[in-house]
């Protein structure tokens, strides 16, 4: 058996607990609800996971990293191989096999996986940084942001060579690379934040107790050949219009979730209004115009409106890509905004024959305009 790593140091230093109402509140609104954690609440409960906790008897839990709808994912100190690595602890009932079998499938078919995260062993990922978040954008140039914009369609691109379709792209599976960490836990803590902990409330708890830009989560990846289709969208902010009708998975549908998050890096903010009558497809219809009249009747959600199929209606001024692009980027000069909107609608067609796909789009003159403006 291989040698096992003394813990990396003797403090028994994991954080610091919140220390009242106030910083409770603020705790609450970014981990995940504590029903997940309540046996009587959810047949799919979450593991409580504890800092300084030994997990499989081999990962030191340093850190947290985010959640899922059916996960925790944990920052640990890999004791056996002496390395630190992303540890994804499933809800209980929840099934690895998905993501594990699409980990292989990719590992097997797609040529370069180098802007993708691709599992060291069962939920056992290399670790990178934090996901994407639009309120750290303002604080990053425009080279770092179109960087990753261009990784992240390169990821896709190989993707899609190899005949699969991701379905999930959003914010929370594109992540930022993260240089190797110091071996020391305070070292960590000093780049990373000091984890701020409570103990879960209310439950009664069933155990005591130049930056690289990449893509994750397969879990609703799949081959587009398989005949099977997993069941599950995208948030609604990101799907794309045309999944929201019932349409089969497609690479397409990947671009237009592509472009959401292009624009988010290029904005810094989502492009279509979810506060709109009937939510994000009321936002997509005042920026787009309406969607094509032989939807109608399919949408996948209750009480559509008759009004986003009206062959009559036009893009609202107030809302349309070029008044967006212009309220949002107003340092953005002609030139920029020009090749904007030119990228945003190619993608933000309904039409998904008309779409591009990520090697047209890699190709494409204005994306290519605005890639070589910031020297990426
Ligand atoms: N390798 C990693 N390195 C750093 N952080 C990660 C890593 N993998 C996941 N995370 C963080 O954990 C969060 C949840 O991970 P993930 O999306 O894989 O979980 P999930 O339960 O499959 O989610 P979903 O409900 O979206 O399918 C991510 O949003 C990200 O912030």
């Amino acid at each position: 058996m291989a040698e096992v790593e003394p813990f990396p140091d003797d403090t028994a230093d994991f954080g610091d607990f919140v220390r009242n109402e106030d910083e409770e509140t603020d705790f609450e609104v970014v981990v995940e609800p504590w029903y997940k954690y309540d046996m009587k609440e959810t047949q799919h409960v979450f593991y409580p996971v504890c800092l300084g906790e030994v997990l499989n008897e081999r990962y030191l839990v340093e850190h947290k990293l985010g959640h899922g709808g059916g996960s925790t994912v944990w920052m640990t100190r890999d004791l056996q191989d002496k390395r630190d690595v992303a540890l994804k602890v499933l809800a209980l009932g929840e099934w690895s096999d998905d993501e594990t079998y699409m980990q292989d499938v990719i590992i097997q078919n797609v040529q370069d996986t180098s802007h993708l995260v691709t599992y060291l062993g069962v939920l056992v990922f290399p670790l990178i940084g934090p996901c994407l978040n639009p309120l750290m954008l303002g604080k990053m140039s425009m080279i770092t942001r179109m960087s990753a914009a261009r990784q992240l369609l390169e990821g896709l691109e190989n993707l899609h060579n190899a005949g699969i379709v991701h379905r999930d792209l959003n914010e929370r599976n594109c992540m930022w690379g993260m240089a190797p960490l110091d071996h020391n836990r305070s070292a960590k803590y000093k780049v990373l934040d000091r984890p701020i902990k409570q103990i879960i409330p209310y439950v009664d708890l069933w155990k005591q107790g130049e930056l690289e830009f990449y893509l994750g989560d397969f879990a609703l990846a799949k081959k587009l050949s398989d005949p099977v289709t997993q069941h599950g969208l995208p948030p609604s902010k990101f799907c794309s219009p045309d999944r929201l009708h019932g349409k089969e998975p497609s690479f397409a549908c990947d671009m237009w979730i592509y472009m959401i998050i292009f624009a988010v890096l290029y904005l810094e903010f989502t492009p279509f209004h979810t506060i709109m009558d009937g939510g994000i497809i009321g936002g997509i219809t005042a920026s787009l115009g309406p969607l094509p009249e032989e939807w109608k009747g399919l949408y996948v959600y209750s009480e559509p409106l008759d009004l986003w199929y009206d062959q009559d209606r036009k893009p609202n001024p107030r809302f349309d890509l070029p008044t967006t692009i212009a309220y949002y980027r107003p340092d953005a000069d002609l030139f920029e905004r020009h090749h904007v909107l030119s990228i945003m609608s190619k993608v933000f067609t309904y039409n998904i024959e008309e779409r591009l796909t990520a090697t047209q789009l890699l190709r494409d003159p204005s994306f290519r305009a605005i890639m070589d403006r910031y020297g990426c």
